[in-house]
């Protein structure tokens, strides 16, 4: 199902939670949103739910108005962290639920909820654990359950608030993965919350970054990290260096070979692959020093500290792949210079 909606807006009293938000999202893609604590996230997937009413704007499923429609019948899963697994039942009776407490002439046979319950549970890879309570699974398992809960009753669309929020680190790669590829599967139009840029660039084929209630941009992941439209989303998503012309930083720039042509902006945003080291020589007159590297797996994360940088003490991160760093044989202490690839460029 295809998800529009227009200039969609949200008060909390006088606090606006959403400001005249317009969002397509086709079918069958699965989409991100991405933004910090407190933008607007979850109240725009309660919007697309029904649980929210918004104070302005249309919800279009398949392109008919469903702004007024009853949550009940909008064809949406949802797993949110608060409709935990009902703790009473077990894993079984937990994903027959929805199937269970429907209209009696819509309501499946017992043979045919119990087939696909079995169906579902072994879609999720845990047809092993139908007996078991909530409380005998592990977190993964838990959300991986509460997902064939929300499939059971074959929603158009499925709504995701932090599916991962509370597990660890490992269970969150490993259900990331898990995710995309019962995504690539089903191909149900989904929209997870996230606040980790990475989990969103990972997982989704889409992503839509909000800051204070307004989208900033909306896009494939790559063309997101490739091409930020303005200063918050370049520095929400990845790593990048922040250097600021107006306060005299354009001197070294100028050393390093980034200012060959004129300056596109006042502000340059360099991501951290984007710049070049190489050893300086003994006499090099480069300002930039080897503070320390850290391993990032096939990747280094290199810091150089500027002792020409405006605001002292900042560093500037380059990455680079581990074979070439030690190729370079660089020590801590070392003159280095750089070569700035590409930076982006805002006001
Ligand atoms: N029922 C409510 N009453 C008053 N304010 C609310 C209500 N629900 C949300 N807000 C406010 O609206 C803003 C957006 O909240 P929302 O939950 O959508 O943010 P979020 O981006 O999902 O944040 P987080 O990542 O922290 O969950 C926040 O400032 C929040 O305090």
């Amino acid at each position: 199902m295809s998800i529009v909606l227009e200039n969609i807006s949200k008060n909390f009293g006088k606090f606006a939670a959403l400001h005249n938000v317009d969002l397509e999202i086709p079918e069958g893609e699965l989409v991100a949103l991405l933004g910090p604590s407190g933008c607007g996230k979850t109240t725009l997937l309660r919007i697309i739910a029904g649980l929210e009413r918004p104070d302005q704007g249309r919800i279009l499923l398949n392109g008919e108005d469903k702004t007024q429609l009853h949550t009940s019948r909008r064809g949406i899963g949802f797993v949110f962290q608060h409709y935990a697994l009902f703790r009473h039942m077990t894993v079984f009776d937990n994903v027959a639920f929805g199937l269970r407490v429907k209209p009696r002439r819509d309501r499946p046979s017992e043979a045919e909820i119990a087939e696909k319950v079995h169906s579902l549970l072994k879609l999720v890879q845990l047809e092993w654990l139908a007996e078991r309570f909530p409380d005998q699974l592990s977190g993964g398992q838990r959300q991986r359950i509460a997902l064939a809960r929300a499939l059971a009753v074959e929603p158009s669309v499925l709504l995701l608030d932090e599916p991962f929020g509370a597990l660890d680190a490992s269970v969150r790669k490993d259900l990331r993965q898990w995710l995309r590829n019962l995504h690539q599967e089903l191909h149900i139009t989904s929209i997870f919350v996230t606040h980790d840029q990475e989990e969103a660039m990972e997982v989704a084929s889409q992503v839509v970054v909000l800051n204070h209630g307004r989208i900033e941009q909306q896009g494939a992941p790559a063309e997101i990290y490739e091409n930020p439209s303005n200063a918050f989303v370049s520095k929400f998503i990845g790593q990048t260096n922040i250097l600021n012309l107006s306060q005299h930083d354009a001197d070294w720039l100028s050393d390093a070979g980034i200012l060959s042509g004129a300056p596109q902006g006042n502000i340059a945003h360099i991501r951290p692959h984007n710049i070049g080291i190489e050893k300086a020589e003994a006499d090099s007159r480069s300002p930039l020093t080897l503070k320390d590297w850290q391993h990032l797996g096939s990747i280094i994360r290199i810091e150089l500290y500027n002792s020409q940088l405006h605001e002292q003490g900042t560093s500037l991160y380059a990455e680079m792949p581990t074979e070439r760093f030690k190729h370079l044989n660089l020590n801590k202490g070392d003159k280095v210079v750089v070569h700035i690839k590409h930076a982006h460029w805002f006001n």
